[in-house]
């Protein structure tokens, strides 16, 4: 029980005791115990119990059952003070315990001081943040995450917690940092739709004052910077596949507009910064990303016909379901950005998988390999959705001699078991809480 509730049930009891007491004083006590009043005795007459009673009478009975009241609410205080004494110790010896278990990490590998780099990830708990902190933390790196937690899950980096390598802040990175680096992968925005129009103005600031603040440490520490940016600067592209060399077609005023614009915006402002204060920046454009770690109620597709296959519920297509999109799975993703920081490529870089379907094909694909009963039903379409997307990966391929690895049904395979594995989580979680709240121990507690 909280201890604002124990300390209301405190108050109500002491209160009801409180009345039974003047009740108990008035009628039972009292008249066995009243004395005679000095200026009586003094005229020889007992005084006989009045009613109603005198004001002094009613006086002196509020004052004791005044006084019974205080005795009993400090003697429950302190109750209380002891209860929470021996709670710290409990939390201490719990604390100790931990503290004097080893935990088990992933194994990482030996860097020595020269080639062990300080790495700074912007949105490090978030879906693919995480998995570059794996990696990187893997290899041998020192890796700084910050994240405000608006879309990231400290649950993503939960197993590095602890290590001498690792670090977690809790950060808006639309406020300045000062921390000393070698490099930076600036991933912190929400990237799914739902979640960046949820709150366009915060979307814009991130990837401008945030973009701003991230290259302005890089300026002062010389660290190296990686931008995250996003196969939605091409917006509905009127040129397939999309080069890098594409300008697009983004509609400035739509509702994806906090999104595309602001990642633009966070381009223009690497190459002003490399071109006027020297910083190293790279640019990676990434496509449609998958796989374990993707959010529940992240909204995108791929999470969104998953969960809805493995619940047996409607397949929700947005629109005719001509519309196209390219989906890379996220290990492909992270060894492309970990490719692209370490070359000496200055120019914007496409990271996806050029594997083109159109979105009914893929709630038949996932329909298929998740079985069930779900039907896919065509639902009313998003505005502005880009109609085509298919990146040409030609740049990364003779760059950084990079191309994705994981097919799609693998891919896809890993994360509806992860999906099914967060699914028997949440639903476990609902059943011990509801067994909780629906306990007679609680019941009889609960006001
Ligand atoms: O996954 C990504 O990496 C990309 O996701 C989004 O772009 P978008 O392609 O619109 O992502 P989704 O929301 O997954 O939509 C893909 C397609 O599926 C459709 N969709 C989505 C969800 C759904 O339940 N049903 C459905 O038909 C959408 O209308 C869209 O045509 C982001 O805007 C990109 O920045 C990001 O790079």
């Amino acid at each position: 029980m909280s201890l604002t509730k124990k300390r209301i049930k405190i108050v109500s009891g002491s209160s009801i005791i409180g009345l039974a007491l003047i009740y108990l004083y008035k009628f039972a006590i009292a008249p066995a115990t009243s004395v005679p009043r000095a200026s009586s005795v003094a005229h020889g007459v007992e005084e006989q119990r009045q009613w109603p009673p005198t004001e002094d009478a009613v006086q002196r009975n509020l004052q004791i059952a005044y006084e019974a009241q205080n005795a009993l609410l400090h003697q429950q205080r302190q109750e209380l003070l002891h209860t929470k004494e021996q709670l710290a110790q409990l939390e201490e010896q719990v604390r100790s315990l931990q503290a004097s278990t080893p935990r088990k990490y992933p194994k990482v590998k030996y860097l020595n001081y020269k080639n062990r780099k300080r790495i700074l990830i912007t949105g490090g708990a978030g879906f693919v943040g995480s998995h570059l902190v794996d990696d990187l933390m893997i290899q041998g790196h020192e890796v700084i995450v910050v994240d405000n937690f608006f879309t990231g899950r400290k649950r993503n980096v939960e197993h590095w917690l602890g290590h001498e390598n690792f670090e977690l802040i809790h950060h808006d990175i639309v406020n300045p940092l000062f921390i000393e680096i070698d490099e930076i992968y600036h991933l912190a925005s929400p990237a799914s739709p739902p979640h960046y129009m949820y709150n366009p103005v915060k979307t814009i600031k991130t990837n401008t004052m945030g973009t701003i603040n991230v290259l302005g440490l890089a300026k002062r520490v010389m660290a190296k910077v990686l931008i995250a940016s996003t196969s939605e600067v091409y917006g509905d592209p009127t040129v397939h596949p999309q080069p890098e060399t594409y300008w697009g077609h983004v509609n400035p005023i739509g509702p994806r507009a906090c999104y595309d614009e602001g990642k633009r915006v966070s381009e223009t402002l690497s190459y002003a910064y490399a071109k006027q204060e020297k910083v190293q920046v790279r640019v990676a454009r990434i496509f449609n990303t998958y796989g374990p770690r993707m959010h529940m109620n992240d909204g995108r597709v791929v999470s969104n016909f998953i969960l809805q296959a493995l619940r047996n519920e409607t397949i929700t297509v947005y629109g005719n379901g001509k519309q196209t999109r390219s989906f890379q799975y996220v290990s492909d993703l992270v060894d492309g950005l970990i490719a692209l920081m370490a070359s000496n490529y200055t120019q914007p870089v496409n990271l996806g998988n050029p594997v083109e379907q159109t979105i009914g094909e893929f709630a038949n694909i996932i329909k298929h390999l998740v079985g069930g009963q779900s039907e896919v039903k065509q639902i009313k379409a998003m505005e502005d959705d880009p109609q085509r997307r298919k990146p040409d990966i030609t740049r990364a391929k003779k760059r950084l001699n990079w191309e994705p690895k994981v097919p799609l049904e693998s891919g896809l395979l890993q994360t509806i078991s992860y999906f099914r594995n967060e699914l028997a989580r949440s639903d476990r979680f609902q059943e011990s809480s509801r067994k909780y709240f629906d306990s007679p121990d609680l019941q009889r507690i609960l006001p």
